[in-house]
């Protein structure tokens, strides 16, 4: 249980780098194990989901070190995984199980996936689904969660698949399945989702191609290590951005924070309902990143539908707290990805925020919210993460605006995506006046 910093009055001061972007970081130590020579990445995120990654191709006996964000692939190229000596465990994390079913699907192995709780009952079908028709055969249990054996297939043919969900997940497993098949596989996609594998996979020497949502991998690529630097996680800057908005008399600046067009939906969403951010230092290597300059503002409510939900999807249990804090109605709707994350995040964040007396009706796809409602604890003075990451964290962003002491129970569960979120916190809090800018 860990007793929350509240009722901050004097705002949030001073300049952080926030840790390497969780999404990349995952894809760098993939595409290092499987190509050719070293690939050093710089800014690594070392959080527990990107460590189960290292660890599983450890497990199939990748050399890699690492020391801090510092590390070193030795790959080992397609063909040189070798069967792991016991069941691959995917922690809590979805990126890796996703991503590393689509690969494991081109292997000459078979492989057991293992996960926790909160992983084991997340749908899997998505992958397992289209991937069996590149060749591989899966053994999955009746629900289509984990545990899964992947009985990989040397021989994979070609796909060509429109995805029905729009998820950045899936349609990686599948390029990373088409990556091992001979010849040209097309994946359409139902929405833009983040891109970084496409990105990182052209960055590496592979032959993909992008035409509105149509995406051809060319198979059997000669893959070459590359050095990685990976950007600041937009997703865990987003949360010091909503408490320097909601928080008065606040000024900070984020370093070097991806700006990757398909993760930039937060920062639009916000400058609708009226937030004060400046992207300052913008560069464009692989990956397009810059800083960014935030200071408190008032905020009004806006609608968000099925468009804007793809670019926005980790970050919508903080948007959920600034439109208590808007004036006026907020509706989000088309969010049901919501409901198969660690968490259901659509009932967790009502229930959560409702102790603190939000007034929040929960949809089939989303939510409605009527600010501004000031937060206070009702008739409780602990709120719980539910061992989800981003709610864990975002609850920390709604205590500072609270009066009196609130308690957050699972708080360990940020150690997911971001060890050191509280300690970063405190940083800008204790900031004195204004950031130098
Ligand atoms: O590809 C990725 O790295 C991710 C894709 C998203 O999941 P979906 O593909 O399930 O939408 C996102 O929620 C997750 O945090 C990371
Ligand atoms: C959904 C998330 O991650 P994953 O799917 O990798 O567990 C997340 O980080 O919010």
């Amino acid at each position: 249980m860990k007793t929350l910093t509240t009722n901050v009055q004097k705002g949030l001061h001073g300049e952080l780098s926030v840790p390497g972007d969780k999404s990349i970081s995952h894809r760098s130590i993939i595409l290092g194990a499987i190509s050719s020579g070293e690939t050093e990445i710089t800014h690594f995120l070392p959080s527990e989901d990107c460590l189960t990654t290292i660890q599983a191709f450890q497990d199939m006996g990748v050399n890699i070190e690492r020391q801090d964000d510092h590390v070193l692939v030795h790959g080992v190229k397609m063909n040189g995984l070798s069967e792991p000596q016991h069941p691959l465990n995917m922690g809590n994390s979805g990126t890796t199980t996703r991503l590393l079913l689509g690969l494991l699907s081109g292997q000459n192995f078979t492989t057991d996936l293992i996960g926790d709780q909160s992983l084991s009952k997340r749908p899997m079908k998505r992958v397992t689904e289209p991937l069996s028709q590149l060749g591989p055969e899966f053994r999955v249990t009746g629900n289509g969660t984990l545990p899964i054996t992947v009985h990989g297939d040397s021989n994979l043919s070609t796909v060509n698949y429109r995805l029905p969900v729009a998820s950045a997940q899936v349609k990686s497993a599948l390029i990373l399945a088409a990556l091992q098949a001979d010849g040209i596989s097309t994946i359409i996609e139902k929405q833009q989702t983040r891109n970084h594998t496409e990105l990182m996979l052209k960055a590496f020497g592979g032959e993909i191609e992008q035409q509105g949502l149509t995406i051809k991998v060319t198979g059997k690529p000669n893959l070459i290590g590359q050095s990685v630097t990976v950007p600041g996680d937009m997703s865990s800057a987003a949360f010091f951005i909503a408490a320097a908005t909601l928080l008065p008399n606040s000024e900070i600046r984020l370093k070097n924070v991806g700006l990757n067009p398909t993760r930039t939906g937060f920062l639009t969403i916000l400058k609708r309902m009226g937030a004060d951010i400046t992207i300052q230092n913008e560069t464009n290597q692989v990956e397009a990143s810059g800083d960014l300059l935030i200071r408190s503002s008032v905020l009004h409510a806006i609608c968000i539908s099925s468009e804007d939900i793809p670019n926005v999807i980790d970050e919508l249990p903080l948007i959920t707290l600034l439109a208590t804090q808007a004036s006026g109605t907020t509706k989000i709707t088309g969010a049901e990805e919501l409901r198969v994350k660690e968490t259901d995040r659509i009932a967790v964040v009502t229930e959560e925020l409702i102790k603190l007396g939000a007034d929040i009706t929960e949809l089939p796809d989303g939510m409605i919210i009527n600010g501004a409602t000031p937060l206070n604890p009702q008739d409780t003075d602990r709120v719980d993460s539910h061992g989800d990451h981003r709610i864990g964290m975002m609850l920390g962003v709604a205590a500072l605006l609270i009066k009196g002491e609130l308690k957050l129970a699972n708080e360990s569960a940020i150690n997911i995506s971001y060890p050191n979120f509280f300690t970063d916190l405190n940083q800008l809090i204790s900031a004195k006046g204004f950031a130098a800018l």
